[in-house]
């Protein structure tokens, strides 16, 4: 994390932010027409979330209710700790609602296969997932995902939310890091 730009610790570009936003709105239109005539909640799920949340809820053109949680299963580093815990919970009660979970990437599944059963307890309407990304090769618990942005390999990625230890959250396009950023 020596580099003087963000960028320059990218060894191989994924998705470039004009593809992002591409992908973003697709996915937006799609959840629209879904929805039509019900009421909408998405949550977004801190901290990766917040740049797709951002984006997604500006590409509606229809109401819909925004909230946040926050939960923890990544240790430091790139390898999920594979315990879920609740560090910030819904202000909103979901009875009745649906609910759109959002999130930038499914890795494992550990995180939303575990959340979504949460929320399901909590008496909503529905309760749906769409992810940015998602690792088909990595998943080690069954999560069913309505909207994928994207399958990619089983890399560790950074940028549009995506960290490494903290940074390249504000990368505008997802990539691969360098291997020098590791050492
Ligand atoms: O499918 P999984 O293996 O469970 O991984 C997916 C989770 O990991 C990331 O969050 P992270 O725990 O890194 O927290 P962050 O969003 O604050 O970076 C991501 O936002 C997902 O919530
Ligand atoms: O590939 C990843 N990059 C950053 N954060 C993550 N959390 C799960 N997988 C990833």
């Amino acid at each position: 994390m020596d580099s003087a730009h963000v960028q320059d610790d990218l060894v191989k570009v994924l998705f470039t932010e004009e593809q992002i936003h591409e992908k973003v709105r697709e996915l937006a239109q799609r959840i629209e027409q879904d929805y039509e005539g019900k009421n909408l909640l998405i949550v977004g799920i801190l901290k990766g979330a917040v740049m797709v949340m951002a984006d997604l809820a500006r590409a509606f053109n229809r109401h819909v209710e925004m909230d946040w949680m926050a939960v923890t299963s990544y240790g430091s580093g790139t390898k999920s700790s594979g315990v879920v815990r609740i560090l910030k919970d819904l202000d909103t009660d979901v009875s009745g609602k649906h609910v759109l979970v959002v999130d930038e990437i499914i890795d494992t599944g550990l995180t939303l296969s575990w959340l979504t059963s949460n929320l399901c307890s909590r008496g909503p309407a529905s309760v749906e997932i769409a992810t940015l990304l998602r690792k088909p090769d990595a998943q080690q618990m069954p999560v069913e995902v309505k909207y994928v942005g994207w399958d990619i390999p089983d890399e560790f990625v950074v940028g549009y939310g995506l960290d490494y230890n903290e940074s390249y959250r504000n990368l505008r396009d997802i990539g691969t890091l360098a291997p020098h950023v590791y050492s």
